[in-house]
């Protein structure tokens, strides 16, 4: 699978504040370029924490894209994947929706009644790993249904278990103009952290974006 990492920070690399509500990082012209991004691919996923934070829709908002997706033969939106470990994705939450399929990969620790209200609100139920998900196994299973680009938004929980398993290939990152600071507010990378074999990046391009900076770099 091909897994391309897109997020926006503040100055300071947070993706939001300590009370981890969604906050507008990018202006107008990053948007669209997300919109671009997601349109190119077979699944836009999140960590669970994004979902409870921020309720997103992860379709896209350009009618055309959705329209030159259908007439490629492809679903209109990309699926969505939530990384959720003990189903605690809101059964009434907008991903959910009957917009686009979403799958939502889960541990043999989740709770069945848990799973069962989320199988009625018409999500697909994949399971690896016996604690947290195992997102090797999960993609692989993924790719199997057809998803074999997919696009990670955040937060920094995912987005760093992604990078320890060596599993990104591209990563973009907006930086915009707030400062937001916090100890406790999520920064781009977020987990345990690395205190010794760094992953590092090659740096592509470098463009003023909105009144911001957009960074894109492959993994190395
Ligand atoms: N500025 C931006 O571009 C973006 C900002 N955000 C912000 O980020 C914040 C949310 O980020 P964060 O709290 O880090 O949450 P995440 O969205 O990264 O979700 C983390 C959760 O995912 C679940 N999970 C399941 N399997 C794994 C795994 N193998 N590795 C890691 N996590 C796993 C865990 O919950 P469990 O153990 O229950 O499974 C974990 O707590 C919000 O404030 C949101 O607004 C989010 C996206 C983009
Ligand atoms: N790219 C980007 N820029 C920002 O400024 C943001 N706050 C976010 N947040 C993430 O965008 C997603 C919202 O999706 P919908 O518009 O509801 O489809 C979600 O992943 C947010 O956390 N992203």
């Amino acid at each position: 699978m091909y897994v391309v990492v897109n997020a926006a920070m503040s100055v300071d690399g947070k993706l939001s504040s300590r009370q981890r509500e969604q906050i507008a990082i990018s202006g107008p012209s990053d948007f669209d370029r997300v919109d671009r991004i997601r349109a190119a691919a077979d699944g836009v996923m999140v960590g669970v924490g994004t979902v409870l934070a921020d309720d997103p829709h992860l379709t896209l908002d350009v009618e055309d894209r959705r329209v030159h997706r259908l007439k490629n033969g492809r679903s209109g939106n990309p699926a969505r994947v939530v990384a959720d470990s003990r189903a605690r994705t809101p059964p009434d939450a907008r991903i959910l929706d009957d917009e686009a399929t979403t799958y939502v990969l889960v541990s043999s620790a989740a709770p069945t009644d848990r799973l069962e209200a989320l199988g009625d609100a018409g999500a697909e139920i994949i399971t690896a790993g016996s604690d947290q998900v195992d997102l090797k196994t999960a993609f692989d299973t993924l790719e199997t249904e057809g998803v074999n680009r997919l696009m990670v938004e955040g937060g920094g929980e995912l987005i760093f278990s992604l990078i320890e398993l060596g599993v990104v290939d591209e990563l973009t990152v907006y930086v915009g103009t707030k400062i937001i600071g916090g100890r406790d507010a999520p920064t781009l990378a977020d987990g345990d952290g690395f205190v010794t074999d760094f992953p590092t990046v090659a740096l592509e391009s470098v463009d003023r974006m909105d009144d911001g900076v957009l960074l894109s770099y492959t993994m190395e």
